[in-house]
C-alpha cells in the first residue's frame, strides 16, 4: 500500500515539558560502569573473539546434545523448511523432521517480499542492519548443520514455489517447519499447503509449535481465552505449567541429499539493500554461535544475570540487559534454552529476583506471541485489539523528525539515533519514544510501529506490535495505557546526560545538568514547527511554569512491574 500522509492538525498537541516533574531516583552505578566502557567506539555483542565463540558454541552443544545411542526409525527424505528458527540446539522441527525420515534436506527460502515494503506507510520491510544480521545467521545456520553431516539449502525466492518443486525433485515425504502466528507468515503456510497440494505427490506439511517458554498445548486455558491481563496471565502458567525440556540434538544428523548446488549467503547489494556499516554503539553478530556466546558472556563470564533486574532499565552501553532479543527473533536461541541456563547458573552460582527477572520478561515475549494469536489483525489495526476510536494525525515532517532523532528533545533524539545506528534500542528507550510520538507528538502509532519494523534487529511482529498497541493505549488490556514523562525519564535514567551525549555529538561540551535541556536550535537545523508553537528542545522546558504537561494522562497507572 502507498505512503498516506494526511495532514490533519494533531488531536493532541505537543505537551510543554516542566522540571515539576523530576524526581531524584538514583540509577545504579552499574549502568554507568558499562557506560564507560563504551567510550565513543563500536561495540561488539557478544564481545567475544571467533575463536572463543566457536569454543563456547561447541561445549554448549555438547551440554545440549542427545547421546549418540539415539535411534532414528524414519524413512525416506523429510525437507526442513528454516523459517525464524535459525538454530540447531532445542529445534524441535529438525529433531522431527531427523527421525522420521532417513535422509534430511534442510532449506531456506529467501522471500522477496521480506525486502518489500511494510503495510501501510511503505517504509522499508527489512532494514540494511536486520538484513545483515539475517545473512549473518544463515551462514552460522550452514556451518553448524555441516558440522553434523548436513548443510543448508538457500534459495531466493517465495517458499509456496520453491517447497513444492522441491518436494517433488526430491520425493519427499514431508515438509517439516516451525508455526508461526501472525497473518502474513499465516499466508504463507497457506500457499505452501496449496503449491504441496498441486505437486501431487502426496506431501505432507506438517507444523511445529517452538518460539515460546512455555508451549502452547501446555496453556491452562484455550489460547483463544487467553486473559487480559498479563499478570494473571503469568500468574496461572507458573502455577499450573510446566516449561518443557529443551530438545537435545544427535551430534550427527546426516545423511543429506546430494545436491548441485546449495546456493550462496547473499550479499545485501542482491538483495536490493545497501551495506550500513555500525558506525558507533553495538554491533550484534548474527547466528546461533553468537547468541549462544551471548548467554555465556552475560550469564557466565561476567556474572551479570545476577543484577539484571538493577540494570535493566539501563541505556547505554551492551550490560544493563541481556541483549538476547536479536537472537531470540530469529530463533538463533531458543527461550527454553535460557530458561536451562538460568536454571543452572541458580544451582551453581545464585538464585534470586534479577535470575526470576529474566524468566518474567521472558513470559512477557511468550504472552505477546499467544496474544497475537487471540487478537488476529485487530493488533495491526489503528484502533487496536479494543477498537478504541480516536483522532490521530500522519503528519509527514513531524514524524521525518521523531524518525531523524531531530525533535530537539535530546533523549528522543538519541534513542532514535541508536535505533538507526545501530537497530537496537533500550526497553526503557522504546517505552520513551513510543509514548512520545503517541501522546506528545499525536502522531497515528502505526507509522512508529512501522519504522520500528524497519529498524529493530530483534524485530518480531507479536513483540512490536503488542507493545505500540499498550504505548497507544489501544491494546487489549485497558490498564495498559501509560504516559512517560519526557523530564523524569532524563532525570531518573539518564541523570548525568551520559547516554543523550554518547549520541548527539553537539551536547558532549555542554555541562552534564544542562544536557537534557540544550535550548532551541542547539543541534539541529531546523526544528519543526509545533502545535503550541513550542517549536521542539528542551531549553523551553527549564523555564516553563506550566504544570499541565501531563494533560488528560495525568490519572494514567504508572508502569510498574510492566514489560
Ligand atoms: C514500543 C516497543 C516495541 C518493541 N518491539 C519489540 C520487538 O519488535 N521485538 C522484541 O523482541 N521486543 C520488542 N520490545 C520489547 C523490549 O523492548 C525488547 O525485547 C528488549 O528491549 C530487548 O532487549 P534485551 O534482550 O536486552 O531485553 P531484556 O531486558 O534482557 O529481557 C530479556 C528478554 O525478555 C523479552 N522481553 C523483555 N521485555 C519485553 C517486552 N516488553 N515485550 C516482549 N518481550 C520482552 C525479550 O525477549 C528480551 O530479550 C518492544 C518494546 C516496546 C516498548
Amino acid at each position: 500500500m502507498a505512503a498516506s500522509f494526511l495532514s490533519s492538525p494533531f488531536s493532541h498537541p505537543l505537551r510543554r515539558f516542566t522540571l515539576h516533574h523530576l524526581s531524584n531516583k538514583p540509577v545504579s552505578s552499574l549502568f554507568l560502569c558499562s557506560a564507560a566502557k563504551m567510550n565513543g567506539h563500536v561495540y561488539r555483542v557478544p564481545a567475544l573473539d571467533e575463536e572463543e565463540m566457536a569454543s563456547v558454541a561447541g561445549k554448549t552443544f555438547e551440554r545440549y546434545a542427545l547421546p549418540s545411542s539415539a535411534k532414528r526409525n524414519g524413512k525416506g527424505t523429510a525437507i526442513l523448511w528454516f523459517r525464524n528458527d535459525l538454530r540447531v540446539l532445542d529445534n524441535d522441527a529438525l529433531y522431527r523432521a531427523w527421525s522420521s525420515s532417513d535422509t534430511l534436506l534442510p532449506v531456506y527460502c529467501l522471500d522477496p517480499r521480506l525486502f518489500q515494503t511494510t503495510h501501510y506507510f511503505a517504509f522499508p520491510k527489512t532494514g540494511a542492519l536486520r538484513g545483515a544480521f539475517l545473512m549473518e545467521c544463515l551462514a552460522d545456520l550452514r556451518k553448524n548443520l555441516m558440522r553434523r553431516g548436513l548443510n543448508l539449502l538457500i534459495r531466493s525466492g517465495k517458499p509456496e514455489d520453491i517447497l513444492p518443486s522441491l518436494a517433488k525433485d526430491f520425493g519427499a515425504h514431508t515438509v517439516l517447519a516451525h508455526k508461526e502466528t501472525c497473518s502474513e507468515e499465516l499466508q504463507v503456510e497457506r500457499l505452501v499447503d496449496q503449491g504441496l497440494k498441486g505437486v501431487g505427490n502426496g506431501t505432507k506439511l506438517e507444523f511445529i509449535w517452538g518460539s515460546t517458554m512455555y508451549h502452547k498445548d501446555d496453556l491452562p486455558f484455550d489460547v483463544l481465552d487467553l486473559p487480559d491481563v498479563y499478570t494473571q496471565f503469568r500468574k496461572s502458567v507458573e502455577a499450573k505449567c510446566r516449561i518443557r525440556s529443551s530438545t537435545r540434538i544427535p551430534i550427527s544428523l546426516g545423511p543429506t541429499p546430494s545436491v548441485d548446488n546449495w546456493g550462496d549467503v547473499p550479499t545485501l547489494s542482491q538483495l536490493g539493500t545497501e551495506l550500513q556499516e555500525v558506525t558507533r554503539g553495538m554491533r550484534f553478530v548474527g547466528g546461533e554461535s553468537a547468541g549462544v556466546g551471548r548467554v555465556f558472556e552475560y550469564f557466565w563470564k561476567k556474572d551479570l544475570l545476577k543484577v539484571y533486574k538493577e540494570t535493566r532499565n539501563g541505556m547505554l552501553g551492551p550490560d544493563y540487559s541481556t541483549k538476547f532479543s536479536p537472537w531470540l527473533a530469529f530463533g538463533c536461541i531458543s527461550p527454553r534454552f535460557i530458561y536451562e541456563e538460568v536454571q543452572r547458573y541458580e544451582s551453581e552460582r545464585v538464585a534470586n529476583n534479577s535470575t526470576y527477572w529474566v524468566l518474567f520478561e521472558l513470559i512477557w515475549r511468550d504472552y505477546f506471541r499467544f496474544l497475537s494469536i487471540k487478537c488476529g489483525n485487530s493488533l495491526f489495526h489503528l484502533g487496536g485489539p479494543r477498537n478504541v476510536q480516536g483522532e490521530w494525525s500522519q503528519d509527514k515532517k513531524l514524524f521525518e523528525s521523531w524518525r531523524d532523532g531531530k525533535t530537539g528533545y535530546p533523549i528522543i533524539d538519541a534513542n532514535m539515533k541508536e535505533l538507526s545506528t545501530t537497530g537496537f534500542m533500550s526497553n526503557r528507550g522504546r517505552q520513551i519514544v513510543c509514548s512520545f510520538l503517541v501522546r506528545d507528538m499525536g502522531l497515528d502509532w502505526r507509522m512508529g510501529a512501522e519504522w520500528f519494523e524497519t529498524c529493530l534487529l530483534d524485530y518480531d511482529p507479536c513483540s512490536n506490535y503488542g507493545n505500540w498497541t499498550y504505548g497507544a493505549g489501544v491494546g487489549n488490556d485497558p490498564r495498559e495505557d501509560r504516559y512517560f514523562s519526557i523530564p523524569k525519564q532524563a532525570q531518573n535514567y539518564d541523570p548525568e546526560g551520559e547516554y543523550v551525549a554518547f549520541w548527539v555529538q553537539q551536547l558532549r561540551r555542554l555541562p552534564k545538568e544542562k544536557r537534557h535541556w540544550p535550548g532551541r536550535l542547539m543541534y539541529m537545523d531546523t526544528v519543526v514547527p509545533l502545535k503550541h508553537g513550542h517549536g521542539g528542545g528542551g531549553g523551553n522546558a527549564q523555564t516553563s511554569k506550566s504544570g499541565g504537561f501531563r494533560g488528560n494522562h495525568s490519572g494514567r497507572r504508572s508502569r510498574h512491574n510492566g514489560p
